[in-house]
């Protein structure tokens, strides 16, 4: 029987009605280029602590003229099998070059930049950016996001001063208000104090 969202999961937007959702996983403009098994809409998903302490994020960020914009947020565990099977089959590379360029989809798992048990599948983290809250232009983080390689790291020294300051700027507000980054992967941060820390949930995101 297929699960149903816990009461205590929320919509991000009902919480953050001017947060920005670009769900790439709900489309084809992701590491496997295909949407995800799970994602039937593109919408954010996430237990109501982590959407909460993320609301403090956005009010720190309004005051400066950003804005948070989402990529992931609540990710099924069958997206999560998905992705360990995509990763296995030798073909089915078509997305290879903008994401994944100097490695093979194989190693993917050994190189933490997917995992096989995620903090998405307990609803506590999010793969985020900032944007101008105007113009909607993101800042400059010297990589794009769910790019696999050493520039993806916090602490590549493949990135200018300024694209330092910005991934600094963004793991500040974070970490003020209670998330942990990634050292692998400086879009994703996942709530310290997590009400799930051994819960993998698998309801549809929809
Ligand atoms: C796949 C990428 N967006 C990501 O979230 N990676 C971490 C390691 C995860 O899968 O939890
Ligand atoms: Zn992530």
């Amino acid at each position: 029987q297929e699960q149903v969202m816990p009461r205590d999961f929320v919509y991000v937007k009902e919480v953050i009605p001017d947060i920005v959702l670009e769900i790439r996983y709900a489309g084809e403009n992701n590491f496997t280029g295909k949407p995800v098994n799970g994602y039937n809409k593109p919408v954010a998903i996430l237990n109501k602590p982590t959407a909460k302490a993320l609301a403090a994020v956005q009010e720190d960020l309004m005051e400066e003229g950003y804005c948070l914009k989402i990529f992931d947020a609540y990710r099924p565990q069958r997206a999560v099998n998905s992705f360990i099977a995509w990763s296995r089959e030798p073909g089915d590379t078509i997305a290879k070059q903008d994401f994944y360029p100097n490695l093979q989809k194989k190693n993917l798992f050994n190189l933490g930049y997917i995992a096989t048990k995620s903090g998405h599948s307990r609803g506590s983290t999010v793969d985020l950016t900032i944007i101008d809250a105007h113009t909607h232009k993101e800042m400059d983080m010297g990589g794009t996001y769910d790019f696999f390689g050493k520039i993806s790291h916090h602490n590549t020294e493949d990135i200018s001063k300024k694209q330092k300051a910005n991934r600094a700027f963004l793991k500040r507000l974070m970490m003020k208000n209670g998330f942990r980054p990634y050292a692998e992967e400086w879009w994703h941060y996942t709530l310290r104090n997590e009400p799930y820390p051994n819960s993998y949930f698998d309801f549809p995101v929809e």
